[in-house]
């Protein structure tokens, strides 16, 4: 018989690529997205099925974090035997201007779901994966951060991840749960949000290549983070479930690079070489060959707290889950930028024929 999962969060990048991955293993995935008045499910577009054809595994139901009765009523549907709750505010910068929210939907959002389980009385039967992160690990205690790494949150959006860390551990532990917390280190991909620092110079790149952009804004240079391919980690979601007992593992390269070197390398996929010149918020990264300024710096991307170094150790999800990270750093960097150069492409292209 097929599993059945359900997915909050579908139509975001790890939404997308962990529907991809559990249709091919034979789920019946069921995924659950906000209603918004512009059209959000081009993630998930190439999963829908002729709802007349038999066999159709993919269903989508509007629902949202903030709104218990549709989580229950879902949840009492549904029957699922697994939810990957991946849905949340998760913009670090947008968790400074949006708090109160953020911690409604990223915090008491997981709660929902957890006391949905029990209300319906599915504690034994649907095993639960929280979308936890490794921004929890903030002003860090240790490097390289493991599962045994005291938390220091630097931002509203981890105080509310934290919150939903622990009730996930809690109910594991109260009600016997199969609960689990993947500490997810970042992880991108063609299809990252275009807000989120990779996504941005990737797409920036493209365009300045496309001669659609002159320059490419951005705030601190200096952050490290341990970057991943969102692809591996949807797969080291699913093993967490597939274990006899819920637990708490961290996905991760265990190799950290700056923002900077991001850029460098993304530049270095259309043939440009970044000279950097001045300092702090005056510092210019030059197109080396022509001298023509391709990065600044504007004040509005630093973040009032920053977290400096993300670096994660994977030990633990190496041993007890079998997982690995595939994709190298280059070779992340390599595909996001090589995937924006052919969407603008294709863009250009049908709007030139529109316009013969
Ligand atoms: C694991 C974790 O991963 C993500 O959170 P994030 O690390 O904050 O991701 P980001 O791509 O927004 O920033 C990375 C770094 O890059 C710096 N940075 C510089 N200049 C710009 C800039 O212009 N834009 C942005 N967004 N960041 C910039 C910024 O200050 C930060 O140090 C989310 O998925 C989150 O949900 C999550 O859980």
């Amino acid at each position: 018989m097929s599993k059945t999962a359900l997915i909050t969060g579908v139509t975001g990048q790890d939404g997308a690529y962990l529907a991809e991955i559990l249709l091919d293993k034979g789920y019946i995935v069921h995924g659950v997205k906000r209603r918004s008045s512009s059209f959000n499910s081009a993630r998930v577009e190439h999963l829908y099925q002729d709802p007349h054809e038999s066999g159709v595994r993919f269903f989508m139901h509007y629902g949202d974090l903030t709104d218990a009765t549709n989580l229950i009523r879902l949840v009492q549907e549904v029957q699922p035997d697994e939810i990957y709750n991946l849905a949340a505010q998760s913009h670090v910068q947008v968790s400074f201007e949006t708090p109160e929210y953020t911690a409604n939907a990223d915090g008491i959002g997981t709660l929902r779901l957890l006391e949905a389980i029990r209300i319906l009385g599915m504690e034994e039967r649907t095993r639960f994966y929280q979308a936890s992160t490794s921004e929890l690990y903030g002003k860090v205690q240790e490097t390289p951060q493991r599962e045994t790494t005291p938390f220091y949150p630097r931002s509203p959006y981890a105080a509310a991840k934290l919150y939903a860390y622990w009730i996930t551990v809690n109910y594991r532990e109260a009600y016997g749960m199969h609960a689990s917390n993947g500490i997810l280190f970042n992880h991108e991909s063609p299809i990252r949000g275009e807000t989120f620092v990779t996504r941005k110079i990737t797409r920036a790149v493209a365009a300045i290549q496309h001669g659609l952009q002159d320059v490419l804004y951005l705030g601190n240079l200096d952050a490290k983070r341990d970057w991943g391919h969102a692809r591996d980690y949807v797969e080291g979601m699913w093993r967490m479930l597939q274990q006899p007992e819920g637990g708490d593992y961290v996905l991760a390269t265990g190799e950290a690079h700056s923002v900077r070197e991001f850029v460098e390398l993304a530049f270095a996929r259309v043939g440009k070489t970044i000279e950097w010149r001045g300092k702090g918020v005056n510092e210019k990264g030059y197109d080396a060959s022509t001298g023509a300024p391709l990065v600044r710096i504007d004040e509005r991307y630093f973040r009032p707290t920053e977290v400096d170094l993300l670096l994660g150790d994977p030990s633990k999800a190496h041993r007890e889950l079998g997982w690995r990270h595939g994709t190298t750093f280059t070779d992340l960097v390599n595909e996001m930028v090589d995937a924006d150069l052919h969407q603008f492409a294709v863009s250009l292209d049908y709007a030139k024929h529109r316009f013969d």
